[in-house]
């Protein structure tokens, strides 16, 4: 397909800039421990110094792949399907959604929400940044709430994003990985006071799978 051809079909959400694909356990939050296929889409403007997947932003070093070839991979891998990225909804995520809903498949997304929420969702993970606020009402279509602590002022930013979410969202403190040996005991304290939160950890790390 000629160039103005991809970028009209990305542009529909209809092809997708995919940074990898791969089956594993869900490491983090309330899915935790659990088997799921993940789709990993390039592109972000975020901007997060702390980042763990910075070779996902660029979207231009990740091939614009058929949705339909990204659906059918998926389908022969697992019955659960995690779109991360990169920020997934740079994109639009409605031809994506609906081919795997279609199959009849549980649909996960990890997101800033610093775009419009696009695509049918069972699970959403917030997980708010401060460079780029969440944009709309994704706070109340949220499942979880999912705050990476850096440094104690994010328990309080923490609060004011969970101020913003529905009743029966599931509020997550997860430390950021580099700094884990510090913040984790600040996290453990803050969970014991405020019992609403819960500790999250980025148990594939410790775990060394993908
Ligand atoms: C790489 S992001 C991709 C999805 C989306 N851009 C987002 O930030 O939610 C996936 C998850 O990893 C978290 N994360 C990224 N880098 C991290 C780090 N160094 N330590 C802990 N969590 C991190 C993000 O906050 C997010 O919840
Ligand atoms: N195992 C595993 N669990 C995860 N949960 C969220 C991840 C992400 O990068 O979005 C992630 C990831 O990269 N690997
Ligand atoms: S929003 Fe997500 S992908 Fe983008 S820089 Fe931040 S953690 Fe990385
Ligand atoms: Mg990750």
């Amino acid at each position: 397909m000629e160039k103005a051809g991809v970028l009209a079909q990305v542009d529909k959400g209809l092809m997708l800039p995919l940074m990898e694909a791969f089956y594993t356990i869900q490491g983090e939050g309330f899915h935790k421990g659990t088997a799921a296929y993940f789709i990993r889409v390039g592109g972000c403007d975020v901007g997060c110094h702390w980042c763990d997947v910075k070779e996902s932003w660029n979207a231009d070093l990740h091939p614009p792949t058929a949705v339909d070839t990204i659906v059918r991979d998926a389908a022969a891998a697992s019955d659960t399907i995690v779109v991360t990225g990169g920020e997934p909804l740079m994109w639009d995520m409605a031809p994506l959604t609906s081919r795997l809903k279609s199959r009849g498949m549980k649909i996960h997304i990890e997101t800033s929400g610093a775009y419009p929420l696009t695509g049918t969702w069972d699970w959403i993970c917030l997980s708010p940044k401060k460079n780029k606020a969440p944009v709309g009402d994704i706070h109340q279509r949220a499942h979880e709430l999912k705050v990476i602590v850096y440094n104690r002022h994010d328990l309080k930013f923490a609060e004011e994003h969970a101020e913003l979410t529905s009743p029966d969202c599931l509020l997550y403190l997860q430390p950021e990985w580099s700094v884990r040996e510090r913040v984790t005991p600040l996290i453990v304290e803050y969970v014991m006071a405020n019992p609403r939160w819960r500790v999250s950890l980025q148990t594939h790390k410790y775990l060394n799978i993908p």
